[in-house]
Parts: structure tokens; sequence; C-alpha cells
């Protein structure tokens, strides 16, 4: 009996190469040869936030399955929609679901879709994400800033610019030390500030492991000796094929559970169930903040 693939097999030139520049560009053509937006500003959506591409007007949608050469979500809160539409006259494009390495995927591919928009125009990036709060002063349901990240999966050679660079998109060794542009935490803060939103403020640095399992109490107590405030599976690769590429990067992580530093603790273990309610009930404070950082991006 033949089975059925659900998706194409990586030839060894895929692995060197990752997505060709040819590839996406005609990934990016078949989008703008679709839609009448021809957006600046992009959105990747964290895990239960994808709110933030149904809060668009005018929205053009695109799931996953129906792009040419596009991978699909397979994680509850991550839609699986390339969405484009106007916030108060702006236009926009968004990913209501990206993709994560545990799902399988290589992490260039994960990372792909920032390439994407890049060929389609975008010049800043908003990126969000579900993250465990490492940070003693952080509460469920606050908004961390990232100020940084620290890229564990690049530790052992796993970063999404592997293989042979197309001087297209970037140099060879682009410098990651100002990847999180200081500008656009200052307008997020007076923003925040002028929404009230101040108390639930913090800034830090995020932490990306290949996940799918949470991490257990050591490794918990390492990353905090490392200086990390949040961790999650997401977002360094994003920012990284971002940042070469020239588009500046704002990044926030919603603390959707809090990790528990205590061997044999009966508190309640990291849940998806968990992560994706926080998701849901901060949603409305979420929407607002990145409506009004997006009002006022042209300030800065
Ligand atoms: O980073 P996002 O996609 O927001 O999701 C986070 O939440 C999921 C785990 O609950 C993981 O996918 C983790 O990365
Ligand atoms: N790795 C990791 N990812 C998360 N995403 C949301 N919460 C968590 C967490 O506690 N750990």
């Amino acid at each position: 009996m033949t089975s059925v693939k659900m998706f194409r097999e990586e030839s060894i030139e895929d692995v060197i190469d990752g997505y060709s520049y040819e590839r996406i560009e005609s990934i990016s053509k078949f989008l703008l040869d679709r839609t009448k937006q021809r957006p600046e500003i992009g959105i990747i959506c964290g895990t239960g936030m994808g709110g933030l591409a149904d809060m668009l007007e005018d929205k053009e949608i695109f799931p996953y399955k129906d792009i040419p050469d596009f991978p699909v979500s397979t994680v509850p809160g991550h839609s699986g929609r390339l969405v484009f539409g106007n916030l108060n006259g702006k236009s926009i494009i968004c990913m209501q679901g990206r993709f994560h390495v545990y799902e399988g995927y290589s992490v260039w591919k994960c990372a792909m879709p920032v390439r994407v928009m890049k060929l389609i125009g975008v010049k800043t990036l908003i990126v969000t994400n579900a993250a465990g709060g490492l940070n003693r002063n952080f509460t469920v349901g606050d908004i961390m800033f990232i100020k940084d990240h620290i890229n564990f999966p690049g530790f052992g050679g796993d970063n999404p610019l592997r293989g042979r660079n197309d001087d297209r998109w970037g140099p060879r060794f682009p410098p990651m030390s100002n990847a999180y542009d200081l500008g656009l935490r200052q307008l997020a803060r007076t923003v925040a500030k002028e929404l009230n939103l101040e108390k639930y403020l913090q800034e830090g640095v995020y932490c990306m492991l290949g996940g799918p399992s949470y991490e257990t109490v050591s490794e918990m107590m390492a990353l905090t000796l490392l200086g990390a405030d949040a961790v999650g599976m997401s977002t360094a690769h994003e920012v990284i094929a971002a940042r070469h590429c020239g588009i500046r990067v704002f990044g926030m992580s919603l603390i959707t559970n809090i990790c528990v530093m205590e061997h044999d603790s009966e508190k309640p273990l990291a849940n998806h169930e968990e992560v994706m309610e926080t998701g849901n009930r901060r949603r409305k404070d979420l929407e607002k903040l990145v409506t009004g950082i997006i009002m006022k991006l042209d300030t800065v």
C-alpha cells in the first residue's frame, strides 16, 4: 500500500540553500498578483493571538494550504492563514499562525515567510509570542517588550541563515546585537502609557528553545542564570531572518504562564490550554497596543 506524503521531501539542495531567492520571489509574486495591498508593516501572531489579524479591515485571506510552496500550520491556536488588510488606513500583512521547529520543519523553513514579507515590501515587523515567565517579578498576563533574545537552537548551529548565503538578502555574518529596535521599544512604551497599560509592562530577554516539551525545573533554573526573563519555542529565527534582510523589528511576549522553579512542587504544570486561554483573555489589550504602535510608526 502506498502512503500519502503530506510534505515535499527535502533534497540536499534544500538543506544547503533553504528556499532560494527565486523560490521566495515566486511565492511573493503569487500573493502580489492576488492582492491590492502593498503592506510595509508585517505582524506575526503568537499562540492565541490570532485576533490581531481579525481586527484588520478589508481583509484578503490566503490559507497557507492554498499558497504554492508554503508550509502549513499544525498547532492549535495558529489558524494558518496570511491575512492582508488595513488598520486605520495602513496596509498590513499578518501571519495568523507561525511555524515551529517542533512541528518538524527546518528552522530556515520556519523563517521563510519573513523573506516573503521582505519581497512584498515590509519594512517593519511586529512579532508576538506566548511565553513562560522566568523572571520572579512577572505575573500571568504581563506584556514583555523583548530587548534581546537567546537563540538556543543557534548555539548548536540550527540558525535560519545556515547554508549558502545569498547576498541579495544580506551579509554572510550579520550583527545581531541590536536586533530589537530601541526607537520602536520607546514608542511602544509611550503608547502603553497612553493606554493605561503600564502596570502590565515588562521588558526583558526572550529565550527560544526547540520544544515541544516544556522545561524541566533544572532547565528553567539554568535559563534564569543565563539572563533569560521569558521562554518560548519561536521568534528568534524569524527575527534573525528579518534583521538579515534589513527589516526593523519590534517584539513582545505575552506571559501566559509562570515557570514553576521548585522540584516536587504541586503547583499546576505548564500546559498549552493555559497558554491559549491567557492569549484570549488578554487579546483586547494586545490589539489596542499593536494598533497604537502602528498608528505612530511614522514618527520613529
Ligand atoms: O511562540 P508561540 O508560537 O506564540 O507559542 C508558544 O506557545 C506554544 C506552547 O504552548 C509554543 O508554540 C510556544 O512557542
Ligand atoms: N518553552 C516554553 N514555551 C512556552 N510558551 C508558552 N509558555 C511556555 C513555556 O513555559 N515554555
